[in-house]
């Protein structure tokens, strides 16, 4: 669950350390309301929150400090009501499209510590991260009758990128493909609500026209979301930070 040792939950630091070499550590912790968290510290000082509650980011630092992400003075941390900012993961559906309460179930279930993670590709080391994993329930296959297993690592990397992996399972006993759709819904912590809005307004107009002239989504991602980090004056790291979080994947096995 750590960046030194993948199966141990706290990483203990060597005597004496000087700033920068504390190894990357994770905590397990009791949050807002008695609900579990995580937190993961990187060496500079950044720092995120997971909470079990939803496999959801409350938190995400950087290395001074400074609270990326926006979570609502109103975020009332009660189950089953969903955390109201950070990033809640939407799953099995994205807002309304379909027959499930709104962004689905995901963000109101408790998410189990996965002990047992397949190995990923990428090299962990000085990543400080931690594995969890969803089952449906009993009630969960009658309102969605698919199997799967949804396993999410929550990662921080050294220069404080926060990075989310998930990998959903078709665990279906007979085999049978499902559909589904998802999100990490992330609220951005802004300085300026009223000049974002209006910002936004006129750059999704402007992501239409692209997308509609050129037909190509990525591309228009990437210039509406570098004129909105530009614009609304993010520092050059921030913006980078934020580019990492939007290469987050989702894969299917
Ligand atoms: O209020 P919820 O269910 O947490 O959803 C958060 C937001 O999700 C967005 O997708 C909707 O467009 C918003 O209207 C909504 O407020």
């Amino acid at each position: 669950m750590s960046g030194d040792k993948e199966k141990s939950t706290v990483t203990s630091a060597p005597p004496s350390p000087s700033p920068s070499s504390v190894p990357p550590s994770v905590e397990f912790t009791k949050g807002i309301n008695g609900l579990q968290k995580f937190i993961l510290r990187e060496s500079r000082g950044s720092s995120a929150e997971v909470y079990l509650y939803g496999g959801h980011v409350t938190s995400w630092k950087n290395d001074h400090g400074e609270e990326l992400l926006f979570l609502s003075s109103k975020a009332i941390f009660k189950p089953p009501k969903a955390i109201r900012g950070g990033i809640p993961i939407c799953f099995p559906q994205f807002a309304g499209h379909g027959t499930l309460d709104q962004h689905g179930f995901a963000r109101n279930r408790f998410w189990a510590v996965d002990e047992d993670p397949p190995p990923f590709p990428t090299n962990t080391l000085n990543k400080a991260f931690v594995d969890l994993i969803l089952k449906p329930s009993e009630e969960d296959m009658k309102i969605w009758p698919h199997s799967f297993e949804y396993r999410l690592r929550v990662a921080l990397g050294t220069g404080g990128d926060l990075m989310l992996t998930s990998r959903i399972r078709n665990t279906n006993s007979d085999g049978k493909p499902f559909t589904f759709t998802f999100a990490y819904h992330t609220y951005f912590s802004v300085s300026d609500i009223r000049l974002t809005k209006y910002i936004l307004a006129l750059l999704q107009r402007l992501q239409l026209l692209i997308m509609k002239k050129r037909g190509h989504l990525f591309c228009a991602k990437m210039v509406f979301l570098m004129l909105w980090c530009g614009i609304l004056g993010i520092r050059k790291q921030r913006l980078w930070l934020i580019l990492v979080m939007m290469s987050t994947s989702i894969c299917c096995v």
